[in-house]
């Protein structure tokens, strides 16, 4: 589904040529080629079909600065609402082409919930997305079930689920109600599909149901330390509580759409919380079923990339099979004289990067077929 407020620009753009809105778009792209150096050594004549901003692990709380668990990193809890702030007038005057925004999780800290204001944080940092002239896609991390349960999420404004599309002659690639994931076609020939990295957890969860009982029995088994966060001594760190994994149910969904896709033509962006691949990521913040979410990807030929979050550190690789990864810098260990935000611009070839602050530049070029 396009969302309203983009209906009139998209018909601008498919009523333009072929694979969208050339002529309205080239000025913009050759713009944004001369900006940056880096972007600038591609060759400008490429036009700019659409663009969408990313931003990850915002974790806003009215709190002092403090550090990280191992104390390696300066956390800025009240100062990544400025970011956010920040970031959302960027976009804003990008607004001509800029579809919509990623929120790839971790909107509010956990330490929220410690001090019973998870709501209220949670109003401030929607205050601020307010304000953004496009609409946003919401991810749930980690600090999300910290503050709230699924079923609250489920009913939140933090439930995007409406944006997504539908494929009325493909009913498989409809999403299930048991997880948080959804597809949607901004530009025609490109789909992006957010995924739920904590469906498998024992986060948010109703403590009573099979489903949290089985969460738990794998990660015990595959964690034997007391501390189920501690990765000390695991032959897979990515089994700790802080990480969680996509059910079969969800995979299979997720296989269906990427189906879908390649049949019909489309690349397809990837998002979830938690990155999948151990190049773009630490050891101890990736999927606990990671290679399993690889192993869909791969056997199709559809996706670009797939855009995280979570290890605050960012990373990026390219796969063995073409696929890039990018895990975005956090906000939340942004200090205030940087940035930590993007923009993707969209091309008939390629999907370029431009990051602000600590989020680098990154040029995606598509598989050749
Ligand atoms: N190595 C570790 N050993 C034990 N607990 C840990 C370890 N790393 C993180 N934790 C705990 O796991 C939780 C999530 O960690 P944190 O770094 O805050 O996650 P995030 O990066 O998503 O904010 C916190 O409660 C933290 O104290």
């Amino acid at each position: 589904m396009i969302p309203p407020e983009m209906r009139l620009a998209f018909r601008v753009i498919w009523g333009c040529a072929g694979l969208g809105g050339r002529k309205r778009f080239q000025e913009t792209s050759l713009e944004v080629m001369d900006k940056n150096s880096s972007l600038g050594a591609i060759d400008g004549i490429s036009e700019l079909c659409f663009s969408f901003g990313v931003v990850s692990d915002i974790q806003y709380a009215d709190l002092e600065d403090g550090y990280n668990f191992l104390r390696t990193r300066m956390r800025y809890y009240r100062y990544s609402l400025h970011h956010l702030e920040g970031a959302i007038e960027e976009w804003n005057e990008e607004s001509n082409h800029l579809f919509f925004v990623l929120q790839l999780g971790d909107i509010i800290d956990g330490f929220n919930a410690q001090y019973k204001v998870s709501e209220e944080s949670l109003q401030n940092v929607l205050k601020e997305f307010e304000k953004l002239k496009a609409p946003v896609h919401h991810t749930w991390g980690n600090h999300e079930f910290y503050n709230f349960s699924r079923d609250y999420l489920r009913n939140s404004k933090l439930n995007t689920k409406f944006l997504g599309d539908q494929i009325a002659h493909c009913p498989e690639t409809t999403p299930s109600e048991n997880y948080y994931a959804y597809h949607f076609a901004p530009f025609p020939k490109f789909r992006f599909i957010l995924l739920d990295a904590y469906d498998m957890s024992v986060l948010g969860m109703d403590q009573s149901s099979p489903k949290y009982q089985d969460c738990m029995k794998m990660l015990k088994e595959k964690n034997p330390n007391k501390e189920l966060n501690s990765p000390q001594g695991l032959s897979e760190p990515q089994f700790v509580q802080y990480n969680g994994g996509f059910s079969q149910d969800q995979l299979d969904w997720f296989d269906a759409v990427l189906t879908f896709s390649d049949t019909n033509q489309e690349k397809v962006v990837v998002v979830g919380h938690v990155p999948i691949h151990p190049d773009c990521s630490d050891d101890t913040c990736l999927a606990w079923n990671y290679r399993d979410a690889l192993s869909v990807i791969w056997s199709h030929k559809c996706v670009v990339c797939f855009l995280a979050g979570h290890t605050h550190d960012g990373g990026y690789c390219i796969d063995t099979h073409g696929v890039h990864h990018i895990t975005l810098e956090g906000v939340i260990e942004t200090p205030p004289e940087s940035q930590a935000f993007g923009t993707v611009h969209v091309y008939p070839d390629k999907m370029v990067l431009k990051g602000r602050g600590r989020v680098p530049d990154r040029i995606m070029y598509y598989k050749k077929d």
